[in-house]
């Protein structure tokens, strides 16, 4: 078994699934709730700072409601959302509230990770939060955002804020030990993975969907969660979150579940930023020189190397970049609109303003502005 890598981290991000919150969708489990405020208070204690992401505000407006299934109407998922997220805040602000720590909820959308700003806003409001010892409780706010814009699950959520408060570790706490070679609901002959590197594809494989009707995204979105959060150089452990003192036995080094390791540098931060772009616009297809320039220069992407664009994006959006067969090579922030890139696509920089009758920026996406993808 691994050294727990939670030892040693300062910053903790905790994610807690839905149906952990709430019993299986039976409505809040205070006694867990009340389990992990006291294993929270005593990393407080080590001089550890936790945030905390909780699901289960869907789950818990459902049971709330009376409602005997999980509506589909997206309407109704963000009223029972609304309704269900006043209960996890009383419930948490009085589970730490026994042991004389503060709470603040935190309801965040993937606009505000989008928009550099409210991001940067976001970060400096969480890192205030977390010097002043309080612990934030964070969740997608639902009950505001559509499909569409939807950051979808807070899997990933976790990451998000993981990369934005700069945690040096991920703790998905679930209703399995761990990840297992295959869906354990599925395969009784599974077995767990003690650890492994964040972003190996073969982990994706063992990862299948969400297990019960109240969680969302299942193992997979742990997995993705996992190499999304080692982008700001963070490990991520997924443990059972029924396992007696799991938060306290990992602070303490016991190796608990799946530990997940980052293998690559962390990103420099606006590039960490750029990463947690969630949607991306349209696409330009590279030709060969193009993709060298940017996978083995890391230059920046000039008009002349592009042969194709799909999509309809702003400048300002995050475009995809790819090659001649589709393979996305980068990711990043595009300095023209989708119909003024078609007209200047494989022409030299010298010609933009010939064109064009102006001159944004000499490069389609500024080096600063891209990120590669492994
Ligand atoms: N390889 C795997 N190892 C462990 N669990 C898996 C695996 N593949 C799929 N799962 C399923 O993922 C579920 C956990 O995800 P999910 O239901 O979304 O929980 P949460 O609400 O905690 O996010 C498990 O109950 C399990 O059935
Ligand atoms: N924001 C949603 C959480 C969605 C979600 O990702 O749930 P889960 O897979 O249980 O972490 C809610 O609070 O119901």
């Amino acid at each position: 078994m691994p050294v727990s890598v939670v030892k040693s981290a300062q910053r903790i991000v905790v994610k807690v699934g839905s149906s952990l919150v709430t019993n299986d969708g039976r409505g809040l489990d205070h006694a867990a709730l009340a389990r992990w405020a006291a294993e929270i208070a005593q990393l407080k204690a080590l001089g550890k700072q936790v945030v905390l992401v909780s699901s289960g505000a869907v789950a818990e407006g459902v049971a709330r409601l009376g409602w005997s299934v999980k509506p589909t109407a997206v309407h109704e998922k963000q009223a029972a959302a609304a309704v269900g997220q006043m209960g996890l805040c009383q419930a948490y602000e009085s589970a730490f509230r026994q042991h004389g720590l503060n709470t603040a909820q935190v309801l965040l959308t993937h606009e505000d990770m989008a928009d550099r700003t409210r991001y940067l806003n976001a970060r400096s409001t969480l890192l205030t939060l977390l010097a002043l010892d309080v612990i934030p409780i964070i969740n997608e706010n639902d009950t505001v955002v559509t499909a569409e814009i939807k950051l979808g699950d807070n899997d990933t959520l976790g990451a998000l804020v993981t990369n934005l408060v700069e945690g040096d570790a991920l703790v998905i706490l679930t209703d399995q030990r761990g990840l297992y070679t295959a869906d354990p609901r599925k395969d009784p002959a599974a077995t767990l993975v003690e650890e492994a590197k964040a972003g190996d594809p073969a982990l994706e494989a063992m990862a299948g969907g969400a297990g019960s009707n109240v969680g969302t995204g299942g193992m997979l979105t742990k997995i993705l969660a996992a190499k999304r959060a080692a982008r700001s150089g963070a490990a991520t452990i997924i443990a059972s979150g029924r396992e007696p003192d799991v938060l306290t036995r990992l602070a303490r080094g016991e190796g608990i579940g799946t530990q997940l390791v980052p293998e690559t540098s962390p990103l420099a931060a606006r590039k960490q930023w750029i990463a947690a772009h969630l949607q991306v616009k349209g696409k330009v297809v590279l030709d060969d020189g193009a993709r060298r320039a940017l996978a083995e220069k890391g230059s920046s992407l000039l008009p002349i190397g592009v042969v194709d664009v799909v999509g309809d994006f702003r400048r300002g959006d995050m475009v995809s970049c790819v090659d001649s067969l589709g393979h996305e090579i980068a990711r990043g922030l595009i300095n023209y609109a989708a119909a003024e890139t078609r007209r200047i696509q494989r022409q030299p920089t010298g010609q933009i303003e010939a064109i064009l009758g102006y001159l944004e920026e000499p490069e389609l996406i500024h080096r600063d502005n891209l990120v590669l993808l492994d």
